[in-house]
């Protein structure tokens, strides 16, 4: 602290300890009717990689599981999970908060297509909006009763989603990667920031991994061989699965009926989730 410190931070550069902010500092309050046992983040160094299908098939997994699930779509710009669970009816709020859209087997839905007039109105906003979005969805959405709630987070490590990691206690996160070369380098942006932020990394997940020969069984690895195991080992990761291309997940997600999805790629993760 500066030998004469007046105490008002706004009107001094110093960087000093009393500047210096506990990341906890940040934090918001959920709704005071929320309750919500463990916040799991899913996060993608860069957009495209199929985050928001793993986060729609791990919830789906979880309840399964008989476990209380939601999924708040932090991906304002490209919102793809109402869509996903064939949701398509609008968000209703009270005094008390904005009440999620229930999915035919009972997952709770935060995206803002469901607030939307038209869901397919694009939405054009600037940073800040789109990041105190994401905060409401959090501090005035109603989560009742909810064992995982599954953050699809904005794809990268910009400003979004820094915003949604300082202002939601996360407990964990899971990455969501692709084979090709580039992911140690979108590994380690994505390890780098859970670490800044003090966020345990619960594992990765690699999609496009392979694609299986329907006939035969064998599996080709269509966009290069994978470096999963030694990227994960690098960074002291868990590989918590590898999902294949799979015309039928397409499908599902096309159909709005991921709920139906049938394959047993992600149980790794689930167990990872459960033993939380
Ligand atoms: N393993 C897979 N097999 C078949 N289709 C897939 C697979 N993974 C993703 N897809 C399809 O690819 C598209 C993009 O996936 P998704 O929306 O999950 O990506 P994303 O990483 O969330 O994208 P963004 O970063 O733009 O939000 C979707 O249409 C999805 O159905």
């Amino acid at each position: 602290m500066s030998e004469s410190c007046n105490h008002d931070c706004g009107s001094c550069s110093q960087n000093c300890s009393s500047r210096e902010q506990n990341p906890a500092d940040f934090l918001e309050q959920p709704n005071e009717l929320s309750c919500i046992k463990k916040v799991i983040g899913v996060v993608s160094g860069k957009g495209g990689v199929g985050k928001s299908l793993v986060t729609g098939m791990l919830s789906v997994l979880m309840r399964r599981r008989e476990y209380r699930v939601g999924v708040l779509d932090a991906d304002i710009t490209g919102p793809s999970v109402p869509k996903m669970f064939g949701v398509h009816e609008r968000a209703h709020g009270d005094e008390g908060g904005i009440y999620p859209v229930k999915t035919k087997t009972g997952i709770d839905l935060m995206s803002v297509n469901l607030l939307l007039e038209n869901e397919s109105d694009p939405v054009v906003w600037r940073g800040p909006i789109i990041a105190g979005t994401v905060k409401q969805f959090w501090t005035d959405v109603i989560w009742n009763d909810i064992d995982f709630l599954f953050v699809d987070m904005p794809p990268g490590t910009g400003d979004v989603a820094l915003t949604v990691f300082q202002s939601i206690p996360v407990d964990g996160i899971i990455i969501v990667t692709s084979p090709q070369e580039l992911v140690s380098m979108i590994v380690e942006k994505a390890v780098n920031m859970a670490k800044m932020m003090n966020i345990p990394i619960l594992g990765v997940v690699e999609n496009y991994s392979y694609i299986q020969c329907p006939d035969c069984g064998k599996r080709f690895p269509v966009f290069g061989e994978s470096h999963i195991e030694e990227t994960a080992a690098h960074y002291g990761l868990k590989v918590l699965g590898r999902l294949p291309v799979n015309p039928q997940l397409a499908q599902n997600c096309d159909d709005g009926v991921i709920e139906a999805f049938e394959g047993d790629w992600l149980e790794g993760a689930a167990d990872a989730l459960e033993a939380l």
